[in-house]
Parts: structure tokens; C-alpha cells; sequence
């Protein structure tokens, strides 16, 4: 594929459960190289969305291609020609679902090395391990790791065959703040060595670290798409600037202007300004704003 196409292209895309839309008329594109988040509440449809383009599920209309591929036709298609490009299709994109990270007996190291083989170009499962912070547990029957580890299993699953596009389903759930900070570090890493990341994710302050285009779905519609920072006029809010005055109270004022207001203060404090701290909307407030919370 040429180096213009984007990795996802996605026009008017609709699925009902039952007579029931789920995912009712979206459009996306995902270029080469992003990080690309799915926001939305419980049962918006992003699931629904994700699997579609992964080819599990099949969808009611609109047209999808993944990689240059239609993903219904590489896995719903028959005869060796389409089994080979599905299976061609398939090394080329990983997949992290919810949850999966146990498997009977087998150890870490068994687990890795297995799937490795499924590739034609896999990366070093001992290195893979590493990068998922579980060399300590190579040895370890999968059945007795915590949930973040299993997480983390996943996550070694899910980028053993090197993917050039890899989906990532609410990936830090369980983890701890430390593993969650490591994880997207990780993230970060495989960006950067040019790999297409497409994210669920219902921490907000992970979408804003991770993300360069976040898109808010809500009842199977899209509602915007845009940086985390630029989403929902953010950029341009008012900014609240607080302090704390000499008699010890708490002052808080509004601002279009927050330097003008903070170099006001700094005149009158003849330096520094006590509990000084400007914010603006965050990621959260916009997007709970265009859910109507
Ligand atoms: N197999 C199915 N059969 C019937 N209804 C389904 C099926 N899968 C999903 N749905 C419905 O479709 C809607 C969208 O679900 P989906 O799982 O895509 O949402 P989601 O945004 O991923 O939610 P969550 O954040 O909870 O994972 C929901 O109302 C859900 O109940």
C-alpha cells in the first residue's frame, strides 16, 4: 500500500443488534503512524466498532478498509487465494481484546515463544517479555499471574508478530499506576518505530498522554474527533486562575486573558503568587460535557 493511504478508512459504517442500531452511520479515518482513541460511555458501540474492523464481526452496511484490506472479505472469504491474503492480512495487525491471559499450564515463556511462531517476522520473545516489564515471571504458569500481569500478557501477545497496526481494548485496566506509566511508555516505543495504534480506553488522562486524535462516540454515532487538546474548543476555554490572598482565603477568577490576570497578581504580590495554578477544562470535563453527563 502506498504510503498516502491511511491504515483505517471507514465510511458510514452501520450495525443493529436486533433491529436495534449499535453503530448507526460513522465515519473515520486513521492515518499511518497514529495513535488513534475510542472514547464513549457503556455501550456506545466502540466494541462493536473495533471488531468489525478487526474482522470478527460482520457489519449491516458501509464500506471499511483496514491496512488496504476489506477485513469481512479477508476472513468471510473462501478458496486458498483469500485464505492466504486473510492470513496475510492477519500477521500484519495485533490485537490486545479484554482480557484473555490464561493459558492452562503453559508458563510466560511458553505462551510468547508459541504465539512467535504463528509469524513470519516476530520479534524476540525474551525481549517482548521485557518490554512488558514480566521477565520475573518467564517461568510462571500463566494461571497464577495477577490480573495487571495478565494484562501484560496480553499486551506481549499482541505484539510478538511486530503488527504494523495494533488494536488495544481498555489495556491498563488492573494495572497499578507504575505498570499503567510503563505500558504507555511502551506505547510510545511502537509508535515511534511506526506502528498504527488504535485504542479503547476509559481513562480520559490515558487518552491525553497517548493519544493524537481522540473520536467521543456516543449511541453508535460519532460526536467529534480531534486532538485531545483542541477536543471540544478546549484550547480556548476560559482558564481559571486561583491564588491564595494574604489573609490566608482562596481566590479564584475566569479568564479568556490568564497571563494578563497572572501578571496582574505578580505586581501585586511584588513576586511570587501564593497556590498559583491556571487550568483549563480538562480531557474529563469535555468529554463528560459531550456525553450531556
Ligand atoms: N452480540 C450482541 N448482541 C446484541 N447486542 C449487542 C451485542 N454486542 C453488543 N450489543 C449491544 O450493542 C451496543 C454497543 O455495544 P458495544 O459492546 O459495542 O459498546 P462499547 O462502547 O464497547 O461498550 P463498553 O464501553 O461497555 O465496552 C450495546 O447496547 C450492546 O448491548
Amino acid at each position: 500500500m502506498g504510503d498516502g493511504e491511511p491504515a483505517i478508512s471507514v465510511r458510514d459504517l452501520r450495525k443493529a443488534y436486533g433491529g436495534t442500531p449499535a453503530v448507526d452511520g460513522i465515519d473515520l479515518t486513521v492515518a499511518r503512524g497514529e495513535v488513534f482513541a475510542l472514547l464513549g460511555p457503556n455501550g456506545a458501540g466502540k466494541t462493536t466498532i473495533v471488531e468489525i474492523l478487526e474482522g470478527f464481526r460482520r457489519r449491516d452496511a458501509g464500506e471499511v478498509t483496514v491496512l488496504g484490506v476489506d477485513p469481512a472479505v479477508a476472513n468471510g472469504g473462501r478458496g486458498a487465494a483469500v485464505g492466504a491474503q486473510a492470513r496475510r492480512w492477519r500477521q500484519r495487525v495485533g490485537i490486545v481484546l479484554q482480557g484473555t491471559g490464561e493459558f492452562d499450564d503453559l508458563t510466560v515463556g511458553e505462551v510468547v515463544g508459541h504465539f512467535a511462531r504463528y509469524y513470519p517476522h516476530p520479534d524476540d520473545p525474551a525481549q517482548v517479555i521485557a518490554r512488558v516489564g514480566l521477565t520475573e515471571k518467564v517461568a510462571a504458569r500463566t494461571h497464577t499471574l495477577s490480573g495487571g500481569q495478565k494484562r501484560r500478557l496480553d499486551v506481549a501477545l499482541g505484539i510478538i508478530g511486530r503488527p504494523e497496526l495494533l488494536f488495544l481494548d481498555e489495556p491498563t485496566t488492573g494495572f497499578d499506576p507504575e505498570a499503567r506509566r510503563e505500558f504507555w511508555a511502551l506505547i510510545r516505543d511502537l509508535q515511534a518505530g511506526g506502528t498504527t495504534i488504535v485504542l479503547t480506553t476509559h481513562y480520559l488522562d490515558e487518552a491525553e498522554a497517548l493519544a493524537d486524535r481522540v473520536a467521543v462516540i456516543a449511541r453508535g454515532r460519532l460526536i467529534a474527533v480531534d486532538s485531545p487538546h483542541r477536543l471540544g474548543d478546549r484550547d480556548s476555554a476560559l482558564a481559571t486562575v486561583s491564588w491564595r490572598t494574604p489573609e490566608g482565603s482562596w481566590e479564584r477568577t475566569q479568564s479568556a486573558t490568564p497571563t494578563a490576570v497572572v501578571a496582574d497578581l505578580a505586581a501585586r504580590f511584588s513576586g511570587e503568587v501564593p497556590g498559583l495554578t491556571v487550568t483549563r477544562p480538562t480531557l474529563e470535563d469535555v468529554y463528560l460535557r459531550m456525553i450531556g453527563a
